[in-house]
């Protein structure tokens, strides 16, 4: 079948003879003016739009304003005058594809609208292609498609929907907070409230009240009622993160409300029921503390039923290059920029690199590639941070040489020579002040540097002027 193109433009002259070029290839409908043409395209759905900029009465900037406040999914094609390239900045700015000058020809129309159209359908399978894979390698905002990850997905299906209390626990940042959520989401308490708590950040005096809530007058501060977050949590989910800072005292009235389903706001009689789902979680190691005393034991029972335990981000390699990708898709999504991709040393770096700071961290660090590389292809090596450089550089070294492929000895003196060279460059060449920031002196510092092969940049500006001669 063939697409739909609706031309709309008052002159028949111009109509007809665009008609003649496309008709071929299309099926033509027109419009002479703004109100005709947004009636067809209600009723005919075009598949592309030729939009004239001056029409009698309302003009076509504000029929494509109008088209585009629908969310028209065709793609909009605005023609000009000669002289006017303000308008067609104007249209472009206001989300029209593409421009033609008149007067153009027949080709010049041809290519254009092909490339409006190609373009369009590009869009359209990204979408779908990125909504598979969403599906295949996602679970409620949680990207990875590794075994450790497929298995909280899982666990997540089967607990989410239980009252059961569940303990997430993984190092900082692997997305503790993100699992709580998706067991709140994918359970029957979804359109009920979801309250999350940092009980690390608050100083112990305001946490209880903080939990529980105070009636007026219980303590001095305390000149009104104030709910708690047990009370805002009704028949939601109550998500305790950081548990392991919890005070003894704090410990004890948890346990309370863990045992017998309510609790007491902080100078209050009366016992309050409430419904709460807890999922706690902690980057601590929570039986370590039970054995020193620092974490009750009865308490940690009660909150372990279920564990859901989320690896580092090193120990899932194959969720590296999915969740760079993402985290660099939305961010070009959300300014609207062109498409990018990684290049493939730098996944391959992204990839060694051991993410002490796990997803957050790699959320971070794929920002900074973002800002870097604005008006590149591609994201590559250059748009990394260093730290990320430096890292990966130094653990390949040391796998070649676990591996047998490079000697002991080389490695190191390759370590060296990078340092000594990222101190050379960092501070200008002047040999002083780099044997100063590596703290030898300047003697052995050029002993090194003969030693190793380094050599200065170029006379020119290596230095010398600066720095004084090696004293004998
Ligand atoms: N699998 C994932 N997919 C997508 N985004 C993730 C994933 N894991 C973590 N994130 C993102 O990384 C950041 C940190 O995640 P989150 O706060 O859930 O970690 P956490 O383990 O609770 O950290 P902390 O222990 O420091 O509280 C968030 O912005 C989150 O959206």
């Amino acid at each position: 079948m063939k697409k739909r193109v609706l031309l709309i433009d008052d002159e028949s002259r111009v109509r007809a003879s665009l008609k003649v070029i496309l008709e071929p290839t299309y099926e033509v409908i027109q419009a002479a003016d703004a109100q005709e043409g947004l009636d067809l395209y209600h009723k005919e759905a075009p598949h592309l739009i030729l939009l004239d900029v001056i029409l009698p009465g309302t003009d076509g900037l504000s029929v494509l304003q109008s088209l585009r406040s629908e969310d028209c999914p065709a793609p909009i094609i605005m023609l000009t005058g000669t002289k006017s390239v303000k308008t067609a900045v104007d249209a472009m700015k206001l989300g029209a594809a593409d421009y033609l000058s008149k007067p153009f020809d027949a080709e010049e129309l041809r290519i254009v609208v092909d490339r409006a159209l190609n373009s369009k359908e590009l869009e359209r399978e990204v979408k779908s292609l990125r909504a598979q894979v969403t599906q295949r390698y996602a679970f409620h905002n949680l990207i990875g498609k590794s075994r450790p990850m497929q298995e909280i997905y899982t666990k997540i299906e089967q607990v989410a929907d239980s009252r059961t209390t569940v303990l997430i626990t993984g190092e900082s940042g692997t997305g503790k907070e993100l699992v709580a959520k998706a067991l709140h989401f994918n359970s029957g308490r979804r359109d009920r409230p979801f309250v999350a708590l940092n009980c690390a950040a608050l100083p112990e005096t305001l946490i209880e009240s903080e939990l529980f809530g105070h009636e007026k007058g219980s303590f001095t501060d305390a000149t009104a009622r104030r709910v708690g977050q047990f009370d805002l949590a009704n028949s939601g989910t109550l998500f305790l993160d950081e548990i392991g800072d919890l005070s003894a005292m704090t410990q004890a009235k948890l346990l309370r409300v863990l045992q017998e389903r309510e609790f007491t706001r902080i100078g209050g009689v009366q016992a309050i029921k409430v419904d709460v789902r807890i999922v706690a979680a902690t980057n601590k190691n929570l039986e370590e503390l039970v054995r020193k005393g620092l974490f009750r034991e009865d308490l940690y029972y009660r909150i372990n039923v279920i564990a859901l335990y989320l690896p580092p981000l090193r120990d899932r390699g194959e969720d590296i290059p999915l969740l760079a990708r993402h985290f660099l898709s939305k961010r070009i999504e959300e300014e609207n920029r062109p498409h990018q991709e990684f290049s493939k040393d730098a996944v391959d770096l992204l990839t060694r690199y051991p993410w002490p700071g796990n997803v957050r961290e790699m959320e971070n660090i794929i920002e900074q590639a973002f800002i870097w590389s604005k008006g590149s292809d591609s994201v590559t090596l250059e748009h990394l941070p260093t730290i990320v450089r430096n890292d990966s550089r130094s653990s390949s070294l040391r796998d070649d040489t676990l591996a047998g492929r490079l000697s002991l000895e080389k490695a190191v003196a390759e370590f060296e020579r990078e340092i000594i060279l990222d101190a050379l460059k960092k501070n200008n060449y002047i040999q002083t002040h780099a044997a100063n920031q590596l703290g030898i002196s300047r003697r052995m510092l050029k002993y090194r540097m003969d030693t190793l092969g380094i050599g200065r940049p170029d006379s020119e500006n290596g230095g010398s002027e600066t720095d004084p001669p090696v004293q004998e």
